[in-house]
């Protein structure tokens, strides 16, 4: 329970000073804003019931608090009423903070030890299983749900309980097989460097999940993983051109099969205004042709996507690992990147793209992200 010691108004401003020592400023169209009353706000819905071009200049004509709320009458005689509890959030430096998701780097086979193994049971039953499995998520961008049975369906409940199977012209739940019309690589045998999937969407999957369902006649078709956070900061420390170049520079990417022509545009590393990664978008292989405006941009492009590369193919960053029936596997698809070996045989993964929205949503109903 958050104390408010006392308030003051300058020029239009609140300053609450809170017990414990925070003290922060409020101004006044934003507390108009955020009233609670039953004609500003729906509270059944969690939505504001007035348009920001209904929000007037408000003053204040009178203010009175105690130690849990504030209340404030307008010079419209419009009342309003906030508790100290809701208040303390907007400190801006712990508002920021409570919102940075802090992704723990890895690198190499180290990971093995670290990610989350949890029970389908457990995941699909408890919170404190699906608690495990989220933050494994968020720490380290895998997580494994095990001892599933090895069909379609029951990979689909992991699929759903993650967030929900994101539909896109691969389908819902779908296979790799080499039976499949190979309208793409994955669908073949052959070895697949690090990729993150759906570089030509407008916005990737959130979650690649993968269940090997069955592998025989045959060798290879092994899973390597890379943290694709991991090798951007060292590009950063070792190559910071390189790493400015592919922060900035729209890097074009397409899929294209009968009936279907997709291609996106934006930076392979993409940070946000605190300078955090946020996405790693990286394909080789699904690089659009492009012009270049000068052959210094040209070689940059090169350059910098090689460097970046060749820290995802580095074997000693790498996990690599083969998927087993009963073992489903859950990507962060914004951070890790994923390929595979080579193989023969016949070999077949069952699974599902998430969306990132979906995932996330279901990280923050359990109370491990804001
Ligand atoms: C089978 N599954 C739907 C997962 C992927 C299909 C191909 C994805 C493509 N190689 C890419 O990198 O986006
Ligand atoms: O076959 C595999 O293990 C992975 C295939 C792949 O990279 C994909 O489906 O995106």
């Amino acid at each position: 329970m958050s104390r408010i010691v006392s308030v003051t108004v300058q020029n239009q401003t609140v300053r609450i000073h809170f017990k414990g020592g925070q003290v922060t400023d409020f101004e006044c169209i934003w507390l108009r804003d955020h009233c609670r009353c039953s004609t500003c706000y729906h509270s059944n819905t969690f939505q504001r019931a007035r348009h920001l071009l209904d929000l007037s200049d408000s003053n204040i004509k009178n203010i009175k608090s105690d130690t849990e709320h504030i209340s404030i009458t307008w010079d419209d005689n419009h009342e309003s009423i906030y508790e100290a509890d809701f208040l303390v959030k907007f400190d801006y430096k712990t508002w920021v903070e409570k919102r940075r998701l802090v992704p723990k780097l890895w690198h190499g086979e180290e990971i093995a030890e670290k990610v989350a193994k949890i029970s389908v049971d457990d995941f699909l039953s408890s919170t404190e299983g699906a608690r495990e499995v989220f933050q494994s998520l968020l720490d380290y961008g895998v997580a494994l749900i095990v001892n599933v049975e090895p069909t379609m369906e029951a990979t689909e409940k992991v699929c759903k309980a993650l967030g929900g199977v994101q539909h896109t012209m691969f389908g819902g739940m779908w296979l790799v097989h080499t039976d499949i019309k190979p309208t793409d690589t994955a669908y073949t045998n052959i070895h697949l460097a690090e990729h993150t999937d759906n570089t030509y969407f407008t916005e990737a999957a959130g979650l690649q999940i993968f269940h090997g369902l069955e592998h025989t006649d045959g060798t290879g078709g092994e899973t390597i993983l890379v943290d694709g956070f991991y090798g951007a900061k060292l590009l950063e420390k070792e190559f910071p051109n390189d790493y400015e170049f592919l922060t900035s520079f729209d890097i074009d990417a397409e899929f294209l099969e009968d009936g279907h022509h997709y291609r996106h545009s934006g930076p392979v590393i993409t940070i946000d205004k605190m300078k955090d990664i946020k996405q790693i978008r990286f394909n080789s292989y699904d690089r659009t042709p492009m012009a270049f405006s000068s052959r210094e941009e040209c070689l940059a492009y090169y350059r910098a996507l090689k460097n970046l590369s060749r820290y995802y193919e580095e074997p000693s960053n790498q996990w690599q690992f083969k998927l087993t029936p009963g073992v489903v596997i859950a990507i962060d698809n914004f951070r890790v990147l994923h390929g595979r070996t080579s193989f023969t045989g016949n070999r077949i993964l069952c699974g599902s793209y998430v969306s990132r929205s979906d995932w996330l949503d279901k990280a923050r109903t359990l109370r491990l992200i804001a």
